[in-house]
């Protein structure tokens, strides 16, 4: 996307980064570009849109920049609302957040603007914030806008039956349908494609008639009280029903049962009673089911009418209101006799206003032929610390500093407690009786209350919010974010292997144990700072706002889209981002990946000094057990009380040597390795028989790997090393940002010079990794072809320097002395008598092992992620890059390959390693126990299958 430069930057301090272009640089940026660091310049906005309604004032906004560090040209788009008579209080906003600025000059700025506001008041705008409103038609805006979110956001409709939410993903068949806007008034448009809709109807009957009307019946003026009130009356008082007129029966003839709304007000005809006698909540509950369920047939008479098989509905009247959206469903439902079902959007009344936002003709934040996959690769949703309270809603000043934020927090938890009160209860009950929700019958509802009682009961209790939180985050916007291509295309890829969003208990147990963690974590974030005055109300006031977070996602689990396992998890990460804490367990990583560096030298020896198959096993082992430095997981947490990591690997690794493994098809993945490989052992004392082959099993391995210290250190990189051995090129695929313990790319960079120091191997294939970029402009080339036969004599490793000079790698002296015993089961070949082809082979790695080594690469890129899980929707345009050729995908750890990944298929083989560290998944997934380990293996599926897969 293009932003216009702003020509009033805070200059002050800046520097371009001298940080040389290469593999070791520790950014995600584009190897070429260098990095100007502007360390006092604001929160950069390039563009700005309005939609200026009847009654509310929509704004979108978009902050260059984000904490993702993958992201050059990338930022945030954020929304909020106002109230149209309230547009000084708009104009305040933009002020503080100096969005009238964002063009950085003094010259007039123009912005995007439609609704009717951008004539209305165009004039005041110029006068007090110096903005030209540029005018756009407001279908036009409508239709882009609602093209743009059912495809960019993941969840951004669904349908609301029983009480429940159901969320639905864009599918291919998107067009054509009916896009009813529920504003003040109603526009209805049939939309056939990208660009291409016509205005079919309207009403004036709409949010404005039923706010008008609410006002003068009721005398109550804001409407989120409207919706309160609303919720507590009983529309059967005022409205005349088929039973009234029928005595109690309903008329079958006509389908109509006893309790249909015969005629709206209709009871109010009876003369007995005083006008004033009525209920206001009931003539509210009244006029909202008239409303809604009058656009809900004329909805339904336009799709007919045009046969167009969905409707969307948008537009602020909504504002996930229960009996608004159960109105508008039951018509839809009930006109249609039961083939249609309304689908409602989660941004609602923003979509003129991001439609006026597309229109900037220099952005080109959307492709509209992008498929929705494309899209959602490049945009996901973020909550921040106002979702859980504020939604869209602007309270108070905006927000600048980052202490603003904590002192917001505090002054708001205060007033938010009856809320975060209701939903701990709501929560509490969730817990005690998981019977108050649903569980998943049909596959997709979301959980939510058992029956209308309960939601009415909900409702009254949570008093001030009586409508569904339909909280819109930000959209974080990574432009080189793409689908990982090599997900098996026949297969709906879904990253979540538990699905909590139909499993109530399982959505409750995880909520609890993230929450059972805020303690640990509120006290390591504020250690990480040196528990400064200013970490501990920072760590403090995270704490509190995760808590809200979770609190209110437990009460009403849709409020927030339909989130996975892994979008919990990385929700913790987000907020300790949120708060300024970048990397809570830097220290604890150091610590750990210097003890685990000590050991190294030692495992390789004792690792060089078995054969080919039980250098490998011995080496799955070892990443087995290497996965318990885990500061996620409470069990391992507990464990270091007692132990240190290098121990506790030891007793991981003694158990591992009890086969079979609780998923164990490490046979099937040592088979394929050997298919090839073991073919050219010959002569080496060990094996023999078949001829030499001239190319291995893999020739590219792309390995997604996990936590810092023994983890890396013990367990993938010398995993690593042998798939080097066996002439593959390896891509380490590590976290663009920290969460929990997980290393980072830019920490693996410097973990394995650490081991190149010590090991040849490696460092030869990390040189040769950083020649080859630089040769290719900061590119991962295509996977080199099958070696040639001549590779077979060519044993010494050859490392190129940045002058492409070749360069011998030389033999290491290694610096500690006293070798330890890692493998407790290793054989002891040292006294062995050497044949003098061993001895020959051996050469300087002393190698039993021959090598198909030809000039293989070690490759670390960013995923672009800061999670401890993996969702392979959307990753780094490298790791896209290296994924071309790529024969073999690992993934490590619990979370990337057990809670997100387990059951992910791909065109290509893949190794999926972990150990168990949480008993419950253990028991739940696997029927296993705590530190039970997983290795599954995935051949390749047969290439005809993916020739027939579709595009
Ligand atoms: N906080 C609110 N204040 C006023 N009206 C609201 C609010 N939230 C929802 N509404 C409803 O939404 C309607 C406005 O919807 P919106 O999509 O913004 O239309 P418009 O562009 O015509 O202002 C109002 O008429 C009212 O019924
Ligand atoms: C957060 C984790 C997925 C990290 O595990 P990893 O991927 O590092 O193996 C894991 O620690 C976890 O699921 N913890 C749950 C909390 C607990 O068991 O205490
Ligand atoms: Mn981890």
């Amino acid at each position: 996307m293009k932003t216009a430069s702003p020509s009033t930057l805070d200059l002050t301090d800046a520097c371009i980064s001298q940080e040389a272009p290469s593999a070791e640089s520790g950014t995600q940026r584009r190897r070429d570009a260098p990095l100007i660091l502007l360390p006092h310049q604001n929160e950069y906005v390039g563009h700005i849109a309005l939609d200026i309604g009847g009654s509310l004032i929509k704004l979108v906004y978009f902050t260059k920049g984000s904490s993702d560090a993958s992201s050059s040209a990338g930022g945030k788009l954020h929304f909020v609302k106002f109230e149209s008579s309230k547009i000084e209080e708009c104009m305040d906003f933009m002020e503080a957040k100096r969005l009238h600025r964002s063009n950085g000059g003094n010259e007039p700025m123009r912005v995007k603007a439609t609704g009717g506001g951008a004539f209305k008041y165009a004039e005041r705008f110029k006068e007090r914030l110096g903005l030209i409103l540029e005018r756009e038609d407001e279908m036009s805006c409508l239709v882009e806008g609602c093209n743009f979110l059912l495809k960019a956001v993941r969840h951004e409709a669904f349908m609301y039956e029983n009480q429940q939410m159901i969320f639905e993903e864009t599918g291919p068949d998107l067009y054509p349908y009916l896009l009813v806007n529920i504003g003040s008034g109603v526009s209805m448009v049939k939309v056939d494609g990208e660009g291409k809709y016509t205005r079919v109807s309207g009403t004036n009957v709409g949010g404005g008639t039923f706010w008008g009307l609410c006002r003068l019946l009721t005398g109550v003026n804001n409407f989120d009280d409207i919706l309160t009130l609303s919720s507590q009356g009983d529309n059967s008082n005022v409205d005349m029903l088929v039973g009234d007129i029928y005595g109690g029966r309903d008329y079958t003839g006509i389908g109509l049962s006893a309790n249909t709304i015969a005629s709206s007000f209709g009871k109010v005809i009876n003369t007995s009673m005083e006008p004033s006698d009525y209920n206001p909540a009931d003539i509210a509950m009244s006029l909202c089911r008239m409303i809604s369920y009058n656009i809900g047939q004329l909805a339904y008479l336009n799709a007919k009418r045009y046969n167009l098989p969905r409707i969307y509905f948008g537009g602020f009247f909504i504002r996930g209101h229960p009996y608004t959206m159960d109105t508008i469903s039951f018509a839809i439902q009930f006109w249609s006799k039961g083939e249609m079902s309304a689908k409602f959007l989660r941004h609602e009344g923003f979509l003129g206003a991001v439609g006026a936002y597309l229109k900037v003709p220099s952005l080109q934040i959307f492709d509209g032929s992008a498929s929705a996959s494309e899209a959602q690769a490049c945009f996901v949703e973020r909550f921040t610390v106002g979702a859980p309270v504020t939604g869209g809603e602007v309270r108070g000043p905006a927000i600048g500093s980052l202490s603003d934020k904590v002192t917001w927090v505090e002054k708001f938890i205060a007033a938010a407690q009856p809320i975060t009160e209701t939903a701990k209860t709501e929560h509490e009950q969730a817990l005690q009786q998981p019977r108050l929700y649903r569980s998943g019958r049909s596959s997709n509802k979301l959980l939510s209350r058992e029956s209308p009682q309960n939601s009415e009961a909900l409702l009254s209790r949570l008093g001030s919010q009586p409508h569904i939180s339909l909280n819109v985050g930000v959209l974080q916007y990574t432009p080189s974010s793409q689908p990982f291509p090599l997900l098996d295309p026949r297969i709906k890829y879904d990253p979540s292997t538990t699905d909590i969003n139909n499993d109530p208990e399982e959505m409750s147990y995880w909520i609890e144990v993230l929450m059972q963690g805020i303690p640990t974590v509120v006290e390591k974030a504020a250690a990480s700072e040196g528990n400064t005055s200013d970490s501990l109300r920072r760590a403090s006031t995270f704490g509190r706002v995760l808590d809200m977070h979770l609190r209110r996602l437990s009460a009403e689990p849709g409020a927030y889209g339909q989130l996975g396992l892994a979008d919990l998890f990385e929700l913790r990460e987000e907020c300790l981002r949120e708060f300024g804490f970048e990397d809570v367990y830097r220290m604890d990583k150091e610590r750990e990946n210097a003890a685990a560096l000590e050991a190294l030298p030692d495992l390789l020896d004792e690792v060089d000094k078995l054969d080919g198959p039980e250098r490998l096993l011995a080496l799955i082992q070892g990443s087995l057990a290497a996965n318990i430095f885990d500061w996620g997981a409470k069990a391992c947490v507990d464990l270091y009380q007692n132990a240190t990591i290098l121990e506790m690997y030891r007793q991981a690794r003694t158990k591992l040597s009890q086969r079979p493994w609780h998923v164990d098809n490490y046979d099937a993945f040592a088979a394929a390795w050997f298919s090839t490989s073991a073919a050219s052992d010959v002569g080496d004392g060990h094996r023999g028989g078949a001829a030499p082959k001239s190319s291995p099993p893999f020739k590219r391995v792309l390995m997604f790997v996990d936590n810092a210290g023994a983890d890396i250190v013990l367990g993938m990189i010398p995993l690593a090393r042998e798939f080097l051995r066996l002439g593959a090129e390896v891509i380490m695929v590590a976290n663009a940002l920290p969460a929990i313990n997980d290393i980072t790319a830019a920490e693996l960079r410097g973990v394995v010079a650490r081991a190149a120091e010590t090991c040849p191997i490696i460092r030869a294939a990390r040189d040769a990794a950083v020649s080859t970029l630089a040769a290719a402009g900061g590119h991962i080339p295509p996977v080199a072809g099958a070696l040639p036969e001549s590779s077979m004599a060519q044993e010494l490793p050859v490392a190129r320097g940045q002058s492409g000079h070749a360069t011998v790698a030389r033999p290491v002296v290694r610096t500690n002395p006293s070798p330890r015993r890692l493998l407790p089961h290793a054989t002891d070949f040292e006294d062995q008598p050497e044949t003098p082809t061993t001895a020959a082979r051996k050469g300087m790695f002393g190698e039993s092992y021959p090598s198909l080594w030809k000039d293989p690469r070690l490759y670390i890129v960013s995923s672009g992620h800061g999670s401890p899980c993996l969702d392979l929707r959307r990753v780094s345009a490298e790791v896209a890059e290296a994924a071309v050729g790529a024969d073999l995908v690992v993934i490590e750890g619990m979370g990337r390959a057990l809670h997100t990944n387990y059951h992910t298929r791909f065109r290509c083989a893949a190794l999926k390693l972990a150990m168990l560290k949480n008993a419950h998944l253990a028991e739940r997934l696997f029927g296993g126990k705590v530190y039970d380990c997983i290795c599954r293996y995935d051949p390749a599926p047969v290439q005809s299958y993916l020739d027939d897969a579709p595009a």
